[in-house]
C-alpha cells in the first residue's frame, strides 16, 4: 500500500468513527431527569455538537455559574460534558453519596468508564479486581513510619541530581519536569526498592504509560461500543511500548521478588523486605487465582500503581511551590515553614521519623491549602448509578441507572461562605486553628477542659489527609484517596528537603493553571530561581 492510499484509509477510518461518534454521544444525553436545569447547554443549530465543542476547553465557568445559581440553593443541575452529561450535587449531598453501597453509587464504573481501563490498562482485572487498592490502603499506610528513612534518602539523592548543588550561583528550574522526576523517583522506592526506583528508562516511561493511560482513555471515550474493540489495539499502541519498555526492567525484577521470597517463606533468607512488590506478592500467594501472581500480572500492577501516583503527587508538588512562592509575604511564609522544620528536626535528634513528621503542624496546612485552593479537580467524587432500578436521592430526585453524578470540588473549595477569602493562599490558614487549640490546652484550666476538648477534634480534622465534604482533593469516604497518608508525607518530607537546602526568588504573580475540560493542570513550562544553601 503506497503513502496516499494509506493516507486515504486512514482519513476514512476517521470520518467513520466521527460519524459513529455523532450518533453514538447523542444518546449519552438522553436518559437525564427531565425536571432539572441544565448549565453550558447550547440551544438551536447543531446544538449537541456545539455543547460539547465548548465543554472542552474549560468547563469551569460552567460549574461555578450552576454552583452559585443552584447548588447553593440545595438544587442539583446537568452539566454536559464533551462525551457525557453529568449530575452536579450540592455539597449538601456528598454526605448522602458516601453513605450509598458500591452496587447502588460506583466509584469503581466511572474509573472504568472515564479511563476505559478495560483497554488502557492492557488487562481489564486491574480495574475490575483492584487488589492494589488494598494494598497501598492497608500494608503503605501501615509501613509508612517504616518507610520514612527510605523516603527521606531517596528525596535527598534526588535533589542533589535534579535540582543541583551549586551555592554560587542562582538557578532556573523547571518546577513540573524535576517535580515529575523526583516524584517518580520517590514513589518507586515504595513500589520497587532500590536500584531499580533510579532507574532513568524505566521511571520515564512509567511516567509515559501514566499519561497514556489519561490521552488514550479520553480517545477510547470517543469511540463508540461497536468498533470500539476494533480500533482499541491501534489507540493503546502507545500503552503497549510503554509497558513494554518498563517490562524489561520490572519483568527480571519481579521474577527476582518472586525467588527471593520463596526462599524467605524456607527460611533460606532473611531479607527484611518492605516494598509495594513484597506486600503485594504476600497478598496474592495464596489467591484462588494462580494468575495474580503471575510476573506479567504482577507487573501491570506495579504499572497501575505507577499511574494512580505519579501525576496526582505531581501535580500536588508543583501547585505547592507555585502557591507557595507567589503567595503575598512569601519569604516571610517560607522562614516560618523553615524555622518550624529547624525546630522539629532539633527535637528529633536531627532525623525525620513518623512524629517529627507530624509536628509540622505549618507545613502540612501548606500542603492542605494548596490542594484546596489548587485542586486539580473542577468536579469530584465522581459515581455512577448501577442498581438496575436507581436510587432516589434526599430530596426526592430519582437517578437512573446509568446516571453519573459528581460535585463541584473546585467551587466548594472556592466558596467564601466556606473559606474565608477563599481565592487567597493562605499557608496557615488551618495551622492557626490547630495553634491555638495547643495553646488553649496548655494555659487554661479545669473550667477549659470542655472547650479543649472540642478545640483538638476540630484541630484533627484539618489535617491534610483528612477529608470532609469541603475538602474534596482526595474524594471523601470509602473511595477516599488511600494513598492520602503517602502523599501528604511525601510532600511535607519533599518540601522540607527543598526549604532546608535551597534558597528561593519569590514570585510577582502565580503562573496560571491550565484548563482541559474538567482537569485543571498546573503550569507545565514556569520556572523558578533557587540557589543551594551553604551548610
Ligand atoms: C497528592 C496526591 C494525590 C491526590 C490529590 C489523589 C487524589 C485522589 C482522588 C481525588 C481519588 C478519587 C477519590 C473518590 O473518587 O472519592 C483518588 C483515588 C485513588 N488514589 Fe489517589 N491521590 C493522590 C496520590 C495517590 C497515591 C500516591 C496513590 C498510591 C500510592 C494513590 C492511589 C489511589 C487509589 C488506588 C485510588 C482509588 C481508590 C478507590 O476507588 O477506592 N493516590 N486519589
Amino acid at each position: 500500500m503506497t503513502f496516499d492510499q494509506l493516507s486515504i484509509a486512514l482519513a476514512s477510518l476517521a470520518i467513520l468513527i466521527v460519524v459513529a461518534y455523532t450518533a453514538h454521544a447523542k444518546l449519552r444525553f438522553e436518559g437525564l431527569p427531565t425536571n432539572l436545569p441544565w448549565v453550558g447547554r447550547q440551544y438551536g443549530f447543531l446544538a449537541d455538537l456545539r455543547t460539547r465543542a465548548g465543554s472542552m476547553g474549560n468547563l469551569l465557568p460552567s460549574i461555578e455559574s450552576g454552583y452559585r445559581k443552584y447548588s447553593k440553593a440545595g438544587i442539583n443541575f446537568i452539566l454536559p460534558c464533551f462525551d457525557r452529561a453529568f449530575i452536579l450535587v450540592p455539597g449538601s449531598q456528598v454526605k448522602w453519596i458516601t453513605e450509598q453501597a458500591d452496587n447502588v453509587l460506583s466509584a469503581a464504573s466511572m474509573q472504568i468508564e472515564v479511563l476505559q481501563t478495560d483497554y488502557t490498562l492492557l488487562d481489564p482485572s486491574m480495574a475490575r479486581n483492584p487488589i492494589h487498592e488494598t494494598i497501598v490502603r492497608r500494608d503503605l499506610t501501615r509501613s509508612l513510619g517504616a518507610l520514612i528513612p527510605d523516603i527521606h534518602e531517596e528525596l535527598n539523592v534526588a535533589i542533589d541530581e535534579y535540582l543541583g548543588k551549586d551555592t554560587e550561583n542562582w538557578v532556573d528550574i523547571s518546577v513540573f519536569s524535576d517535580m515529575q522526576k523526583i516524584v517518580a523517583r520517590i514513589s518507586n522506592r515504595i513500589f520497587v526498592g532500590l536500584p531499580l526506583c533510579r532507574n532513568e528508562e524505566y521511571l520515564v516511561n512509567a511516567g509515559k504509560f501514566a499519561t497514556d493511560i489519561a490521552v488514550t482513555g479520553a480517545v477510547m471515550r470517543s469511540i463508540p461500543g461497536i468498533i470500539k474493540p476494533l480500533l482499541a489495539w491501534i489507540v493503546i499502541l502507545p500503552n503497549r511500548w510503554h509497558l513494554y519498555k518498563c517490562s524489561k526492567h520490572l519483568l527480571p525484577f519481579v521474577r527476582q521478588r518472586i525467588a527471593d521470597l520463596s526462599a524467605r517463606r524456607q527460611g533460606e533468607s532473611k531479607a527484611g523486605l518492605n516494598d509495594f512488590t513484597t506486600w503485594y506478592l504476600d497478598e496474592v500467594a495464596d489467591h484462588p487465582d494462580a494468575a495474580e501472581r503471575a510476573p506479567e500480572k504482577v507487573v501491570k500492577r506495579l504499572m497501575t500503581v505507577n499511574f494512580a501516583a505519579i501525576h496526582t503527587s505531581t501535580f500536588t508538588a508543583t501547585n505547592i511551590i507555585f502557591d507557595l512562592l507567589s503567595s503575598p509575604n512569601a519569604a516571610e511564609n517560607i522562614q516560618e515553614i523553615r524555622e518550624e522544620m529547624l525546630h522539629v528536626l532539633s527535637e528529633h535528634g536531627g532525623k525525620w521519623d513518623k512524629n517529627a513528621v507530624a509536628q509540622l503542624v505549618k507545613t502540612d496546612s501548606a500542603v492542605r491549602e494548596s490542594l484546596r485552593i489548587s485542586t486539580f479537580m473542577s468536579h469530584g467524587m465522581d459515581r455512577m448509578v448501577v442498581s438496575p432500578d436507581g436510587v432516589t436521592m434526599q430530596d426526592g430526585l430519582h437517578l437512573p441507572a446509568g446516571s453519573r453524578i459528581a460535585t463541584s470540588t473546585f467551587a466548594i473549595h472556592h466558596d467564601d461562605d466556606i473559606y474565608e477569602n477563599s481565592r487567597t493562599y493562605d499557608p496557615f490558614r488551618f495551622s492557626r486553628i490547630r495553634e491555638t487549640a495547643t495553646m488553649t490546652k496548655t494555659t487554661q484550666g479545669n473550667g477549659g477542659e470542655q472547650k479543649d476538648f472540642t478545640k483538638l477534634l476540630e484541630s484533627k480534622n484539618l489535617s491534610t489527609v483528612t477529608t470532609s465534604d469541603t475538602f474534596l482533593s482526595f474524594g471523601h469516604g470509602r473511595h477516599a484517596c488511600p494513598g492520602r497518608f503517602f502523599a501528604a508525607t511525601e510532600m511535607k518530607l519533599l518540601l522540607a528537603c527543598i526549604i532546608l537546602n535551597y534558597e528561593f526568588k519569590a514570585l510577582e504573580a502565580r503562573p496560571p493553571n491550565q484548563y482541559i475540560g474538567g482537569a485543571i493542570l498546573p503550569p507545565m513550562q514556569a520556572t523558578i530561581s533557587i540557589k543551594r544553601r551553604q551548610h
